[in-house]
C-alpha cells in the first residue's frame, strides 16, 4: 500500500487560533477510517490540511505530503481525494442546476464560470451518469439550492465521484438529514467501500461510522486520543474520555449507538 497522506511534526492556526502543534499522522491509500472527535476537536482543521485550504506553519522537519509529495497539483489532488463538505454545499449559487455542480467538479470549482468554456460534451454525459449512479438523475436540472439538504449531500457526492478519486473525504455526511436520507447516504458510502474506495470519515457521531470502517482516530483539543482498529478504539472508556461524559456503547450489525451512562 503507498501512502496517501503523511503529516509530520506540523502545526497550524486557524486565524489567530493554534489547532495542532506537533500533530503525526499516516493515511495509507485505501484505508477505511473515521475520524472521531467533540465540537472543535480540529477535524475540518485537518481536512483544510488535506485539501489545501491551509498550510502548516513552517518549521524545521515539519510537512504535510500528500502522495509521498509536499506539492501535489490541484489537479492530481482532484483525481487522489473527492471532498464533501458543509463548507461546498454552502459555497455554490442559486442558479447553478445539480447537472452543474456535478460538472464544477471537473474544473475543481464552486460553478462553472465564463472561463471554465467550453468544457467537453462528455463533461455532461459523465456528470449525468454520475447522478444515475447514485439514484439522482431526475434532480440533474433542480436547482441545487432548491434542493433538500439531502439531496443537495448526494448530489455532492456525485460531485466528489466524477474524477473516480481513489478516496473519499466527508465531513459529517449525515448532519442535517433525516433518518431514511441518512441511511441512504450511509449505504451509498458501504457501496463505494465495497469498490475499494478509501474513505476519510470525520464525525462527532458514532452512528456515522459505516461498519466498512476499520481504523478509527480520537481528535481531542488537535491531539489524537487514540487511534487504531475500529474495536480495539471503539471503547467505553476511549469514548467516555473523548466526550469528557461518562457513556455507554452498544453496536448491533456493526453499527455504534452512545448513550449517557446511568
Ligand atoms: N476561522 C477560524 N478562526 C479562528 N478559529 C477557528 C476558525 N475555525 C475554527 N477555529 C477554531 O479552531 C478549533 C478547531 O476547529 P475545527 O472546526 O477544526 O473543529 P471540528 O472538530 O471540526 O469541530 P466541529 O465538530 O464543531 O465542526 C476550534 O477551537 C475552533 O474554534
Amino acid at each position: 500500500m503507498s501512502t496517501l497522506l503523511e503529516i509530520n511534526k506540523v502545526s497550524a492556526f486557524q486565524g489567530a487560533q493554534q489547532v495542532f502543534s506537533n500533530l503525526d499522522l499516516k493515511i495509507e491509500q485505501g484505508e477505511k477510517i473515521a475520524i472521531l472527535g467533540p465540537n472543535g476537536a480540529g477535524k475540518s482543521t485537518l481536512l483544510k490540511l488535506l485539501n489545501r485550504e491551509i498550510y502548516p506553519v513552517v518549521e524545521e522537519g515539519s510537512f504535510v505530503k500528500i502522495n509521498g509529495s509536499e506539492t501535489v497539483k490541484v489537479d492530481e489532488l482532484r483525481q487522489e481525494i473527492g471532498f464533501v463538505s458543509h463548507d461546498l454545499q454552502a459555497s455554490y449559487n442559486v442558479v447553478s442546476s445539480a447537472l452543474e455542480v456535478v460538472v464544477s467538479g471537473f474544473v475543481g470549482a464552486i460553478g462553472l464560470l465564463y472561463q471554465h468554456y467550453p468544457l467537453e460534451d462528455d463533461h455532461y454525459q459523465q456528470a449525468q451518469q454520475r447522478l444515475e449512479s447514485l439514484g439522482l438523475a431526475h434532480l440533474a436540472e433542480r436547482k441545487f439550492h432548491h434542493l433538500s439538504t439531502g439531496q443537495q449531500r448526494r448530489v455532492l457526492l456525485a460531485r466528489a465521484m466524477i474524477h473516480q478519486p481513489k478516496t473519499l473525504v466527508l465531513d459529517e455526511p449525515t448532519a442535517g438529514l433525516d433518518v431514511s436520507a441518512a441511511f441512504a447516504l450511509l449505504d451509498q458510502l458501504s457501496a463505494l467501500c465495497a469498490e475499494g474506495r478509501g474513505i476519510v470519515l470525520c464525525t462527532h457521531h458514532v452512528e456515522e461510522i459505516i461498519p466498512d470502517i476499520e481504523r478509527v482516530i480520537l481528535l481531542r483539543e488537535g491531539k489524537i486520543l487514540a487511534d487504531g482498529p475500529k474495536r480495539e478504539v471503539l471503547s467505553e472508556a476511549l469514548l467516555s474520555e473523548l466526550y469528557s461524559v461518562p457513556l455507554t456503547l452498544s453496536e448491533h450489525s456493526g453499527y455504534y449507538q452512545l448513550r449517557r451512562a446511568e
